[in-house]
């Protein structure tokens, strides 16, 4: 499908090598001139914000995982991986120019795979600090802007301390190359800006066979006593 794009123009295959050059540095004019006016919004966007301001971070991964839908089911010729890699980098800057927004990371032995996948999630302009433990990164999610990114394994039970602090929320996990859930993130997002494709819950074990029983696509990605951390995907319902 054609999309109306302001540079779209097809190169003529014999053009030589200058011209070629030059086509090249005008796109990406183009393309820098377009960057730079994207991250202008950013103080318009958090003036827009400010109501809100202090109960929820002005993250909204809901919007963000739409932008990324749509210009990945838009693009010609542009992988879906490449899109992600360039617009994540965009969000960030916007996000960061907003306002300061802190990732803090509590890894144990993954922890320079838990950090590089932050870095990717959040791109280059998020300060990132490490925290001693899941309780200290939780910590400064509840009180600052900042979300926290700690390790999953199975038996952590981290995460448990969220049951009773319906603002503070695993919003997003984070994968492997190989799609394994390594660390999740965690932040006061409103409900409204969760995004729909992945939803995490803390159920009892009981509440959690009911559901699975009734046919939803739920599972268990850690357990600590009676309770289940739970994540449900919609692309796993719809397969
Ligand atoms: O739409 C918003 O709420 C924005 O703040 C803009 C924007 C973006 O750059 O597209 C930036 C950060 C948010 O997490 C989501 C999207």
């Amino acid at each position: 499908m054609q999309h109306p794009n302001i540079i779209a123009r097809p190169v003529a295959p014999a053009a030589d090598l200058d011209e070629l050059r030059w086509e090249i540095d005008r796109i990406d004019n183009a393309i820098l001139a377009l960057m730079d006016r994207r991250i202008a919004t950013a103080h318009a966007v958090a003036a827009a914000k400010r109501d809100m301001r202090s109960r929820w971070l002005n993250l909204h991964p809901g919007r963000e995982a739409a932008v990324l839908d749509r210009l990945s089911a838009q693009a010609e010729a542009m992988p879906p991986e490449s899109i992600r890699a360039i617009w994540r980098e965009l969000i960030g800057l916007n996000l960061q120019a907003q306002r300061r927004m802190e990732v803090v990371l509590h890894a144990g032995a993954r922890a320079a795979l838990v950090a590089g996948a932050a870095r990717e999630r959040f791109g280059g302009a998020a300060p990132m600090v490490v925290a001693d433990c899941a309780g200290e990164a939780l910590d400064r999610a509840r009180s600052r802007e900042a979300v926290a990114v700690i390790e999953l394994s199975p038996l952590s039970g981290w995460w448990v301390a969220l049951a009773e602090e319906p603002d503070l929320v695993i919003f997003e996990g984070l994968r492997d190359s190989a799609g394994a859930l390594v660390a999740l993130c965690v932040g006061r997002i409103a409900p409204e800006s969760l995004p729909e494709r992945e939803r995490y819950e803390i159920l009892g074990e009981g509440r959690l066979r009911q559901r699975s029983a009734a046919g939803e696509p739920i599972r268990a990605v850690a357990m600590s006593g009676h309770l289940r951390l739970c994540v449900t995907r919609q692309a796993e319902a719809a397969r």
